[in-house]
């Protein structure tokens, strides 16, 4: 489980100050799968690294439970992964971290490698594998690390199209079977729909939680059908609407976004 409550983050540099989240409190249960979708600058990155522990808040808490058993895949695999390690090595080196026995990490990667169908690549190094291979090899190493919470930042946003789909089909059934607590941001009002149980909706920055979700559609979700269900159009719409107010609001407030002026602090 997931809790983060009254969380703010003002960032400063000289006399420079930008509020990019100015209050969010919402609870993710254990195994739920939640989508935060919000537009372009809202915060997104700053939540996940204060959630991750990367970044202070300026104020509020973050309770994930055990911080060990977080993991992040982001979104840039060609930056997350190291060249030099081959996939298997790649995928073994948190473990590794986390001291893990020999024979099991090797059980755990196999297994992982496996689930994203990559069972057969372990000797190749990154480059060697196209863009979506590499972004299987993060899910992989997130998977293998057994966490209780997964963060996705934007996980898909730099491979094409039919890669996308097949990815966000794999995240589904990884979730389904591991039972794990997934937090996945995106910009992608479609994605966030099509894979989460709930969609929470961020405002501009300075952020707060604009609306939220139940995504009432069957479990069971495929690319063709879900997507083209009169309920996932009405969702879609929904939650389009909600990202469109946040951004007009934004428009009609003087000065830029979170840019905090003298008489807010
Ligand atoms: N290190 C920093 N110093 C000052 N301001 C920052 C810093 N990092 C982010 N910001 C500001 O905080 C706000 C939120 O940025 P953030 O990167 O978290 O948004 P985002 O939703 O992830 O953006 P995008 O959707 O474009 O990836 C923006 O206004 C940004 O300019």
């Amino acid at each position: 489980m997931l809790e983060v409550k009254g969380l703010r983050k003002v960032y400063r540099s000289g006399t420079r100050e930008v509020e990019a989240l100015r209050e969010l409190t919402f609870t993710v249960a254990a195994g739920e799968l939640v989508c935060l979708v919000g537009p372009s600058g809202c915060g997104k990155t700053t939540l996940l690294r204060c959630i991750a522990g990367l970044l202070e808040p300026t104020s509020g808490q973050v309770e994930v439970g055990d911080k060990a058993g977080l993991a992040i895949v982001f979104q840039e695999y060609g930056r997350s992964l190291f060249p030099w390690l081959t996939v298997r090595d790649n995928v073994d080196l948190p473990l590794r971290q986390k001291k893990v026995p020999r024979a099991r990490r090797r059980q755990l990667v196999d297994e992982a490698l496996t689930a994203v169908g990559l069972a057969g690549t372990e000797s190749a190094y990154p480059w060697q594998l196209s863009g979506g291979m590499q972004q299987r090899v993060a899910i992989a190493r997130a998977v293998a690390y057994e966490p209780s919470v997964l963060l996705m930042d934007e996980p898909f946003a730099a491979v094409d199209a039919q890669t996308r789909a097949d990815l966000e089909d794999l995240v589904r059934s990884l979730w389904q079977r591991l039972g794990v607590t997934i937090m996945f941001v995106t910009h992608d009002i479609d994605e966030a729909v099509y894979l989460g149980q709930r969609v929470l909706m961020l405002s501009a920055s300075p952020t707060v939680i604009q609306d939220e979700l139940t995504v009432d559609l069957p479990a069971e979700r495929d690319q063709l059908h879900t997507r083209a269900d009169p309920r996932f159009t009405a969702l879609r719409t929904r939650v389009y609407e909600q990202i469109q107010l946040a951004k007009v609001r934004t428009g009609t407030a003087s000065g830029a976004a979170g840019e905090l002026s003298s008489a807010d602090r």
